[in-house]
């Protein structure tokens, strides 16, 4: 069994009388693309929020790479390699791809604008130039290099998904967070979008912690499934398993076992 890069023990989480997760446990194997399922409100987000530092849980302790990093900051999280996008965009309009994805390496940058005329400075322009260029890559490798200096607004929602996901990379995450990557994607860009995450997590090794509505994805590339259903654990486990199993085929898919595989075909 391959050592867990992320342990979520005994999370609980409420919003005044709303309890948006409860008693949550789970291991997310290094170097695998784990998936979230569960109906609307199930305590998806929050639990991504929760791992990402966004929320502070109730009660229970979160682990990565070995570290309790239940009570650090968002930031102190994104240092030691959580990364994240949003279920909605969150990128910066009126700026060009490359400077957002650059947003999200600055964090990385010893010398960044806030050390003023520093920036002038040969070490600080070697550095951005050496970041420049793993960035570079990471645009070469998502294959936006050919909308790289246009404004971020101005593109389709499916490329705006892929700066979303290069600035995420830039972070140079051991475990990224991607919350519903396909949403409000056709056909076409959810097939590209799916390669892309297997591939970064082939590639580079990225651990992948998913929420997607999509079962046909879900199915093709996961390693492992969760099944949240009001903020509860159904299930964990692989596939296969987790769509057989009775609870989740009541509880969240509320289907009959053939439309189940249809979806999945
Ligand atoms: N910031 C918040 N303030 C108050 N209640 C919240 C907040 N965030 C989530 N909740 C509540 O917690 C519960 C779980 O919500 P959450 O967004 O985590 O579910 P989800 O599974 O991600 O849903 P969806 O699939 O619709 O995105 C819901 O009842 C929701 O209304």
């Amino acid at each position: 069994m391959t050592k867990p890069i992320l342990q979520v023990e005994q999370i609980s989480l409420a919003f005044g009388g709303v309890k948006a997760l409860t008693d949550v446990s789970f291991e997310v194997p290094t170097g695998s693309v784990f998936s979230i399922i569960g109906p609307n409100g199930a305590g998806k987000t929050s639990m991504l929020n929760c791992i990402s530092g966004r929320y502070r849980p109730n009660q229970g302790r979160i682990h990565f790479d070995g570290r309790d990093v239940t009570k650090l900051k968002p930031n102190d999280r994104a240092d030691l390699g959580i990364g994240r996008t949003f279920q909605n965009l969150a990128l910066f309009g009126h700026m060009s791809v490359l400077d957002n994805i650059m947003v999200g390496r600055h964090h990385l940058m010893k010398n960044n604008w806030l050390t003023g005329p520093l920036y002038w400075a040969s070490p600080a322009q070697k550095e951005e130039l050496a970041h420049r260029r793993e960035v570079e890559e990471i645009i070469d490798f998502l294959d936006i290099t050919h909308v790289r200096k246009s404004v971020a607004g101005t593109l389709s929602y499916g490329l705006r998904k892929r700066v979303e996901l290069a600035r995420a990379m830039a972070l140079k995450p051991k475990l990224i967070l991607l919350d519903e990557p396909m949403a409000g994607m056709n056909l076409e860009e959810k097939e590209d979008m799916a390669r892309y995450i297997c591939d970064l997590n082939e590639e580079f090794g990225i651990t992948v912690v998913m929420i997607e509505h999509d079962m046909g994805v879900v199915m093709d590339i996961s390693h492992q499934v969760m099944v949240l259903d009001f903020g509860k654990k159904l299930i964990t486990g692989l596939p296969e398993q987790v769509m057989q199993d009775e609870h989740v085929k009541r509880a969240y898919l509320g289907l009959e076992e053939d439309d189940i595989m249809q979806e999945a075909g």
